[in-house]
């Protein structure tokens, strides 16, 4: 496909986006019907579609409408391209612009458009992270970077560069945590790699592991992850020490994957439904990785940036004191309790920690941090309490 051809194509995928499909099947359904559509076209579909969704607001502005052409023409103007170069209705390019699209177009305006976030969330991200509110959100208009964990239960760094190099990949360390990397090149090669088939290495990004890196672990502790989900976590955790790993997620469904993972990565873990939590207690460390809004990883799921609203991120704020509170009464005492979200609210980290001591006054927050994309990874949020 030409370049053209390529962006028509976005287009057309960003209108299903906006009639409400989401994004992962909009792409599906447009691949299976475009069978000339080799890998690299693929890809480039998909780049330009998510590109579109993190700059929905200002591409709109832009482009002159909510329609999929209008947010690629927008996109086109930001880069600096005149949209007649590339709507030239030449070949399989999109019609040329027409007199409406020409004129209905405009600088984004205030600080949701110019920052692409909607204007009730302004507020909450300025409260959360000060005067670095703007350049937070402007940088998840961005794409996020690939971050690898070395499994140094399996290998050393060197021999996983090693070995990833041999594969056509290259990585280099990242401060963010120890035996983190980020892909340099080859990012779209590592599932098929042997590093990674091997369980040298994990996909994970940087915050993340650097969230599990804060957490005090040492070996022969008792360790509860109550939100386990695909156990991205946990298996963080158990590459750093040798201890005993249970598994809970209020949806086991989502833990699937997770036992062949842990083959993988030469670690043992054992999952444990919610009834049967309170036989194995107490825990050393309880770590709850909540559900939540996900504003830190929002690079990654754009599309959630404009699903948010204010009442589903109150409905969020139940969830996770509920949460809270349930995996407190599995805690040893003087052990921990690990708040995380992969958010940058107040709502979700701070006021949640605040409630939840107000609630248990025994309790103290021991630690506390919140990492943004200026620290090289996705925003995330971290609090150690303990009883
Ligand atoms: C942010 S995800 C966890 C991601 C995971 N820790 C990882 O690193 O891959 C949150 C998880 O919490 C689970 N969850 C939601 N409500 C819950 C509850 N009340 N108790 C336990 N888990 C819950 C969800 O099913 C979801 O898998």
């Amino acid at each position: 496909m030409t370049p053209e051809a390529r962006i028509a194509a976005a287009a057309e995928v960003l209108d299903a986006c906006l009639d409400g499909q989401p994004a992962t099947r909009a792409l599906l359904n447009w691949s299976r019907a475009s069978r000339f559509a080799g890998s690299g076209d693929r890809n480039a579909v998909r780049d330009l579609v998510y590109g579109a969704l993190r700059r929905k607001r200002s591409a709109a502005a832009r482009g002159g409408g909510e329609t999929g052409r209008a947010l690629m023409i927008g996109l086109l103007r930001e880069a600096g391209t005149a949209p007649e170069a590339v709507f030239t209705g030449q070949g399989h390019a999109p019609a040329p612009p027409s007199d409406d699209e020409r004129a209905a177009w405009r600088e984004p305006d205030g600080d949701g458009e110019r920052c692409d976030l909607p204007d009730w969330l302004v507020a909450p991200f300025g409260e959360a992270l000060g005067p670095a509110w703007e350049e937070t959100a402007l940088a998840l208009r961005d794409r996020a970077p690939v971050f690898l964990r070395v499994n140094f239960r399996k290998t050393t760094q060197d021999q996983a560069l090693a070995a990833l190099s041999s594969d056509g990949i290259s990585a280099v360390p990242h401060a963010i945590a120890d035996g983190a990397l980020i892909v340099t090149e080859g990012a779209r090669k590592v599932a098929q790699s042997a590093a990674y088939r091997d369980g040298l290495v994990e996909l994970q990004d940087g915050a993340s592991q650097a969230v599990t890196a804060s957490l005090p672990i040492s070996k022969g502790m008792k360790v509860l992850d109550y939100c386990c989900g695909g156990g991205g976590k946990t298996l963080a955790m158990a590459g750093r020490a040798e201890a005993t790993f249970h598994c809970h997620d209020a949806d086991p469904g989502r833990m699937a994957d997770l036992p062949a993972r842990a083959r993988r990565a030469g670690v043992r873990v054992e999952l444990l439904g919610t009834g049967s939590l309170a036989r194995h207690a107490p825990y050393d460390l309880v770590l709850c990785d909540a559900p939540c809004s996900g504003s830190g990883s929002w690079r990654r799921d754009p599309e959630g940036k404009w699903a948010l609203t204010p009442g589903r991120l109150a409905a969020l704020g139940d969830v996770q004191t509920g949460i809270l509170d349930a995996a407190a009464a599995l805690v040893a005492p003087g052990g921990t309790l690990a708040y995380a979200t992969c958010s940058f609210l107040r709502a979700e980290n701070e006021d949640r920690v605040a409630a939840f001591l107000a609630a248990h006054p025994d309790w103290r927050c021991t630690f506390q941090r919140r990492f943004g994309p200026q620290d090289g990874g996705d925003g995330f949020f971290i609090a150690h309490l303990t009883g």
